[in-house]
């Protein structure tokens, strides 16, 4: 199994008051695999998402990542795991505006083990032309494109998806979900997402429901709808 989350807790205290974050929650996903966590605003998804990629850290429980006991490791640890194995895409892009596509993409290669060809990167997400584009030249589904790009080139194990097509119109979403679908199956690249559309969840091998800090659910797909077919 490529990722374990096994009992994970977490709790935020604001003065004399703590709330429950995460409750017990456990998770599996295997290797080259794309995962779901579907839940509404505020069931503790981010928190999880945050855990998992190493940017924060759990009250208990344990996490595994390609046998990799994240939970168990010390800050520098943690850093060379977020740098070598995580890539990670949010719903606002977070580009550098006074840098180019390709240089956006350069900030993350150069600091990376094994970085994969820009080229070969930017022609995977359809964004050759647009090298020497500006973020602020680009449309939101361009400027995920790059943030996808970025998140790829240093050839992460784990992608980490946090509401990637929230900020997207319809068509524009349906490209990005299109374009991780194409990463997952070239690269082999494992995808852990969050979303709280329901109807992503069928390109996925497997959707956890979080509800308050719970998984209260675990959809398991023996096959996979391609992007192209999924409606909303
Ligand atoms: N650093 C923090 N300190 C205190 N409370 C926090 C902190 N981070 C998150 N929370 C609280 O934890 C709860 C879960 O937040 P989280 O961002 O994980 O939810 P979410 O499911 O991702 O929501 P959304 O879909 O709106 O992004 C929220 O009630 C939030 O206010």
């Amino acid at each position: 199994m490529f990722i374990i989350v096994k009992n994970l807790k977490k709790s935020y205290s604001a003065g004399e008051n703590k709330s429950e974050i995460l409750k017990e929650v456990s998770l599996e996903l295997e290797k080259g695999q794309i995962g779901v966590i579907l839940g509404p605003s505020g069931s503790g998804k981010s928190t999880l998402m945050n855990i998992i990629g190493g940017v924060d850290h759990a009250d208990s429980g344990s996490i595994h990542v390609d046998g990799l006991e994240i939970t168990a490791l010390d800050d520098d640890k943690l850093t060379d795991y977020r740098r070598d194995s995580v890539g990670f895409i949010f719903q606002f892009y977070n580009l550098i505006p006074n840098l180019t596509v390709t240089e956006n993409i350069e900030v993350v290669s150069n600091i990376s083990k094994a970085p994969l060809n820009i080229d070969a990167v930017l022609k995977a997400v359809g964004l050759e032309v647009k090298r020497r584009s500006f973020p602020r030249e680009l449309s939101g589904g361009e400027q995920q494109r790059v943030a996808i790009a970025r998140a790829i080139v240093k050839n992460p194990k784990l992608l980490l998806c946090d509401e990637p097509t929230g900020a997207l119109d319809y068509e524009t979403s349906r490209d990005v979900l299109s374009l991780l679908q194409k990463v997952n199956r070239e690269f082999g690249t494992s995808i852990l997402m969050i979303t709280h559309n329901t109807a992503i969840g069928d390109m996925a091998n497997v959707v956890y429901k979080l509800r308050s800090g719970e998984i209260v659910e675990a959809i398991r797909h023996d096959e996979t709808v391609a992007s192209e077919r999924i409606e909303w």
